[in-house]
């Protein structure tokens, strides 16, 4: 149990990360692409090869949206160094993520990321930490993407030192970020089916959290087995959007919303349906075999075919 005494909310909010530079290639865009479920329906004859591989002559592969979001991921190490912030890491779940995208992601390149705590608030029986990323091209300094990470750590709320909840949010102006799961029929529907593998993979991409990968980890964390990484679901997720509404086209998507609801065990069976709102595409991903929703939020478009 985390010692609330240590815990100081302005000193979190108020922290300065240590800027981080992330470099990658197209074997680290491959090998994410795979790890979210690319070409596993049809290696040969699948539409997402251009995800692994120069198909058809293509100068470069193509990069995923998601893969955006293993920006953020290199600050997770930096939570314990967080001044005034107790908490077990054990406990820690992704709550939820939201990424904006300024130009399509190059297949192989330098970043450099900035980070900044966005949000903190005493939920009791947890903290809830946000996490702000800005993702600029080392070369040119263009800034390329932004992602706000929620982390729900469970055992670490009731700090606050007034009878109030302590809350607080940096907010984003004029960005819609509510959403409602509408109660009609889907406009879309995409089953997938994860491997009992899928988080030994994935974990390749980065994220080397225990939870996904021992068994005695994931005990300690209150599950029966390892779990899925909350971002395996959204890449499955947000690929579905990509067949499904995108007709293949990664690089109209602009903007990512997702709130995991619960966890996903590796090999279970994930059903995304979509909505269209306008540019936006609303979407709920269930677990087949528990008939649970597991993830929902929303896609940003820059644009969308009035032939839909
Ligand atoms: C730099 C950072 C790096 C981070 C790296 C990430 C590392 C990864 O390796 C970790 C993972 O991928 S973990 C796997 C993915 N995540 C999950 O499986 C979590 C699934 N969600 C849950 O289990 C529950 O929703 C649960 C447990 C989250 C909440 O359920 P309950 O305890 O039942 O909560 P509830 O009573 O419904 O709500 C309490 C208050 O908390 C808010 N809240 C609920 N779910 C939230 C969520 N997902 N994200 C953020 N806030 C959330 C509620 O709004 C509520 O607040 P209020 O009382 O003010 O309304």
């Amino acid at each position: 149990m985390a010692d609330k005494s240590e815990f100081d909310p302005q000193l979190i909010i108020s922290h300065k990360f240590p800027e981080i530079t992330y470099s990658y290639t197209e074997r680290d865009t491959a090998l994410y692409a795979l790890g979210v479920g690319a070409c596993a329906d049809d290696a040969v004859n699948d539409k997402e090869l251009k995800y692994v591989y120069h198909h058809d002559g293509q100068q470069s592969i193509q990069v995923l949206p998601t893969f955006t979001a293993l920006f953020s991921l290199d600050f997770t190490s930096q939570l314990a160094q967080l001044p005034g912030f107790q908490y077990d890491p054990h406990l820690l779940l992704h709550g939820q993520q939201y990424v904006e995208i300024y130009k399509p992601l190059p297949s192989s390149g330098c970043i450099l990321n900035k980070a900044t705590v966005a949000g903190l608030h005493d939920k009791v029986k947890a903290a809830v930490l946000e996490i702000e990323v800005v993702s600029y091209e080392k070369d040119t300094g263009e800034m390329l993407c932004m992602n706000r990470m929620t982390v729900f750590l469970r055992g670490a709320g009731g700090f606050s030192k007034s009878s109030q909840p302590y809350s607080y949010t940096r907010y984003l102006a004029n960005r819609t970020l509510e959403y409602k799961i509408p109660k009609t029929q889907p406009f879309s529907v995409y089953e997938q089916r994860t491997q009992p593998s899928q988080a030994l993979l994935y974990r390749l991409s980065g994220d080397y959290n225990p939870l996904h990968s021992d068994p005695a980890v994931a005990e300690i964390a209150g599950f029966s087995r390892p779990i899925l990484h909350g971002l395996c679901t959204l890449g499955f997720a947000v690929r579905a959007i990509i067949k499904c509404v995108c007709r293949g086209e990664p690089n109209m998507i602009k903007g990512i919303s997702g709130r995991f609801l619960l966890h996903v065990y590796p090999g279970e069976t994930l059903i995304t349906e979509m909505w269209l709102e306008g540019s936006r595409v609303l979407y709920q991903v269930k677990v087949k075999e528990r008939n649970r929703a597991v993830l929902s939020g929303f896609v940003n478009l820059d644009r969308l075919s009035s032939s839909l």
